[in-house]
């Protein structure tokens, strides 16, 4: 059974009279660092002159660069993205980390595939929400938590844990639930679940029910609807009441429809491609490919972004979502930082 933590095992106490450096402000820094600040907890940011800087200066934080920022900090949280992660640490935080100081990852990636290795002398701790930067602040902010992991790498100091589980309630987490587990089980399971599941097969499953319906002769803006739109309120009841709870809301066709063609759609050619997938997630093999796509200059990266944002469902849904009034500007059509 898996050991999960909730807040009353966790003391902010841990944090007191320390300083955060929150390294990065982009979807999970902004959030991490607003959610401990609103627990009391003193966070400063670490960042390069640039966007994120100033607008981490206009949300009311004290910011500097990465190496002032850890030259303070008794916790050093890296929320750059994981393909710059090591540079970075390599040459600008490394150098600066206080002795004593604990090393937080949202990720173990670069821990996990060894491209960080961090000194015996510091704590290593992975604090890993279970959701998107946006939603940890905005289910903070509306009093509750998305669920987290924490793992402990290196405890130096004897008290990883009790400080990693500070973080985790200073970020909300712990009021949805934190469970134990070790970098190579966050790691990997993290990025077979984006891949496979969560973002590269979802996006695929959404657009070629779309190419099929669009290539069938049927209304661009209908083939939207029935297979992004709609996707998020049936996904709200899988959340609420899991697969079944999904299954009692439908019709009863749709639920016949569900079972004899879901098979069909995702069958077992998929389940042999997951296999694939996990295998060389396991074996290196993805994360040596993404670190040879970052060191030759993200060709590949570049070029499948434009043909995703340049697809028919993206021209029709920006069209549809201008006319949604429930989903505000900024969400319809987000700049990533
Ligand atoms: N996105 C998510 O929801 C989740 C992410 N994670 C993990 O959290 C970590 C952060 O991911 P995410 O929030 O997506 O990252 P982002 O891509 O949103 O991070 C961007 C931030 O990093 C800063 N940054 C980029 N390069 C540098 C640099 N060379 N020096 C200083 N600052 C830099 C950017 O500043 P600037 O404006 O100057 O470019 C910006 O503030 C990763 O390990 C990721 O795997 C875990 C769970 C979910
Ligand atoms: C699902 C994608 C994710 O793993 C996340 C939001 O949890 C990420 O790396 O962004
Ligand atoms: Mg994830
Ligand atoms: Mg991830």
């Amino acid at each position: 059974m898996a050991k999960v933590y909730y807040g009353n095992d966790a003391n902010l106490d841990a944090l007191k009279g320390k300083t955060v450096a929150v390294v990065g402000y982009g979807s999970q820094g902004h959030a991490q660092a607003q959610n401990l600040r609103d627990s009391g907890v003193h966070v400063v940011i670490g960042l390069r002159r640039g966007r994120s800087w100033e607008q981490a200066k206009r949300d009311g934080f004290e910011v500097y660069t990465v190496e002032e920022a850890v030259k303070e900090a008794d916790v050093v949280q890296i929320l750059m993205p994981d393909e710059v992660q090591a540079n970075v640490y390599r040459e600008q935080v490394a150098p600066c980390l206080k002795p004593g100081a604990a090393l937080f990852f949202s990720h173990g990636f670069n821990i996990h595939f060894q491209q960080i290795n961090p000194p015996e002398d510091v704590d290593v701790v992975l604090v890993a929400p279970k959701g998107p930067g946006h939603l940890v602040r905005r289910v903070y902010e509306e009093g509750f938590g998305v669920p987290g992991l924490i793992a402990v790498h290196q405890n130096a100091s004897g008290k990883a844990l009790e400080i990693g589980l500070a973080y985790a309630k200073g970020i909300g987490a712990t009021r949805a639930g934190v469970i134990e587990t070790t970098f190579k089980e966050e790691t990997e399971t993290d990025l077979f679940g984006e891949q496979a599941v969560l973002c590269g097969g979802v996006s695929q499953l959404v657009q070629n029910g779309f190419e099929t319906l669009m290539e069938a002769g049927y209304q661009p803006e209908i083939a939207y609807f029935e297979c992004l739109h709609e996707l998020k309120l049936i996904v709200d009841l899988m959340y609420e009441g899991g697969l079944s709870g999904m299954r009692y809301s439908i019709s009863d066709t749709a639920e016949y429809g569900d079972y004899v063609s879901g098979k069909r759609v995702v069958g077992e050619a998929s389940r042999k491609a997951m296999k694939e997938v996990l295998k060389e997630i396991q074996d290196g093999t993805f994360a040596k490919r993404w670190i040879q796509e970052n060191e030759e200059g993200r060709r590949e990266f570049n070029r499948l972004a434009k043909e995703g944002q340049d697809h028919p469902i993206e021209q029709v849904g920006k069209k549809l979502r201008k006319t949604m009034a429930w989903i505000d500007k900024e969400q319809q059509e987000p700049v990533k930082q």
